[in-house]
């Protein structure tokens, strides 16, 4: 049975809860804690070293945790890594496809290391033609444009149909239209399959649309709620107002 297939759970597909991480003495996450229910795109704003990658390095299973706990769909990381990773999909900031190899090659070692079946040339001919990609199956990556190698890192992190999706600054380096393209791509998989989606950035136009943001800064998560909320809660009028206005006046640890 696909994960797509299983019955929609009214659990959060992501709850971290009281995660401390440090590299030597810089605390670089303090006490975090946030949830993410399916069919939720929550923004995770922070300026340059807020933490966000870090945050990210721990929900991927990269690293463990100093302090607290990481539920995927159920799953406690450090307890049950395979089923939690099994169910997530992600896109890190820095690029990973071979580019020696072509865009079907990348796919088809991931949909490997997931153990998917039959089921794989269909899934990722679905993805890549849902991306407008069907044509550069047989690519190397290496001739691709920037934005169209993003492509292939989101319809590799899809392919397994994850329950969470997460995102880390997966626009950098694009065009302003590539950029948008993406974003709105994202929140229309987010409708159509249910999944939760954490969207990292720093980038405040890509945060307007979404249903909750928070605000990571020096570790800590300084704000959360609706960008109306947000909006509101700072007396501004825009969101990077608001944004600019909180990470200024961070609370002291
Ligand atoms: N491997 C590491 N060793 C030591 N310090 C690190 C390491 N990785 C990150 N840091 C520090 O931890 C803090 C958080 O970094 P992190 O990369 O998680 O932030 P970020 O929000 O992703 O930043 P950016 O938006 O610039 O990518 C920063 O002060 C960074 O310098």
């Amino acid at each position: 049975m696909s994960l797509a297939s299983l019955p929609v759970s009214t659990d959060p597909v992501l709850r971290v809860e009281n995660v401390a991480k440090s590299y030597g003495t810089l605390k670089a996450l303090d006490d975090v804690s946030l949830t993410l229910k399916a069919g939720e795109f929550v923004a995770l704003l922070g300026l340059n070293g807020a933490g966000k990658s870090t945050l990210f390095q721990l929900l991927s299973g990269l690293f463990a945790a100093d302090a607290g706990q990481i539920v995927i769909s159920g799953h406690d990381i450090s307890q049950s890594a395979i089923p939690a990773l099994a169910g997530m999909g992600i896109v890190f900031q820095q690029p990973t496809l071979d580019l020696s190899m072509s865009v079907y090659a990348n796919l088809i070692f991931h949909a490997r290391l997931h153990g998917m079946g039959s089921a794989t040339k269909p899934r990722i001919q679905a993805e890549l033609n849902r991306l407008g990609l069907s044509e550069q199956t047989k690519t190397t990556c290496i001739k691709l444009s920037g934005g169209n190698r993003r492509k292939v890192e989101l319809a590799r992190a899809l392919l397994h149909e994850p329950r969470l999706l997460l995102m880390d600054e997966a626009t950098v380096g694009l065009d302003p239209a590539s950029r948008k393209g993406l974003v709105d791509y994202v929140h229309q998989l987010c409708r159509e399959r249910g999944m939760g989606v954490l969207w990292a950035t720093h980038l405040v136009d890509e945060v307007e649309d979404v249903e909750r943001v928070i605000i990571l800064h020096k570790g800590k998560v300084l704000a959360t709620g609706t960008p109306a909320d947000l909006l509101q809660q700072t007396g501004k009028i825009r969101l990077a107002d608001a944004f600019l206005e909180l990470t200024a006046t961070p609370k002291s640890s």
